[in-house]
């Protein structure tokens, strides 16, 4: 199991949703302004971007994102009925993996890159709590681009919902009990929208 260290905690204390059964953080400056068109130019570029499939009511459909996969080697991952296959880490990734660990005291070793490219582009309600997650995983959630809406719904309190703007440059931590009680997604929206990189950063036992 992993826990955010007491250092986070109390540093961080200021910027925790007022969410039960949940460890939320929203830190909306986690990346520095000049450095987030630089990174968002690089991953743009250089990630190794999939358009993936998804089974829907028999027929196969394009996800309405594209994604890239990357983890230390060996590190399988099964997601929406895929097992992806980790690409080696790149330098502009592993960065942030030393400043998310050093920051918060846990270990990634994986991180998922979501490419929404317009409006249309989303994420269904969903848990981040496949079992090589394990208990009480600790999910480090970084936005660069388009401000995006993103909403939690209570998975037993159906009316509990959390909704928040995810701003270019944010961290969200999801952390403690939140997959297990919580669902989240990133809505499709009407309003035209640029495009939004979004990566998470996980461990996978
Ligand atoms: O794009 C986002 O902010 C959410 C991504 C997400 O929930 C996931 O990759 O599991
Ligand atoms: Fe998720």
């Amino acid at each position: 199991m992993q826990e955010l260290t007491d250092a986070f905690q109390r540093q961080f204390a200021a910027h925790q949703l007022p969410m039960p059964d949940a460890e939320v953080y929203l830190i909306s400056d986690f990346i520095p302004p000049e450095e987030q068109k630089s990174l968002q130019q690089a991953l743009t570029g250089k990630a190794a971007w999939r358009q993936e499939k998804i089974r829907m009511f028999g027929k196969q459909i394009n996800q309405p994102r594209l994604t890239a996969w990357y983890a230390d080697a060996g590190k399988a991952y099964t997601y929406s009925g895929l097992t992806w296959e980790p690409l080696p880490w790149i330098p502009e990734l592993t960065a942030l993996r030393n400043r998310l660990e050093e920051l918060t005291g846990a270990s990634f070793n994986s991180v998922l890159l979501n490419l929404y490219r317009h409006g249309q582009d989303s994420m269904g309600w969903h848990a981040d709590d496949e079992p090589e997650l394990g208990q009480n995983s600790i999910i480090a959630s970084i936005s660069i681009g388009q401000e995006r809406t993103f909403s939690f719904r209570h998975r037993i309190q159906k009316s509990l919902k959390q909704t928040l703007t995810l701003p270019t440059g944010s961290l969200l931590l999801m952390a403690g009990p939140t997959q297990h009680f919580w669902h989240h997604q990133l809505p499709k929206t009407a309003k035209v929208m640029q495009p939004r990189i979004n990566l998470t950063f996980r461990f996978i036992y």
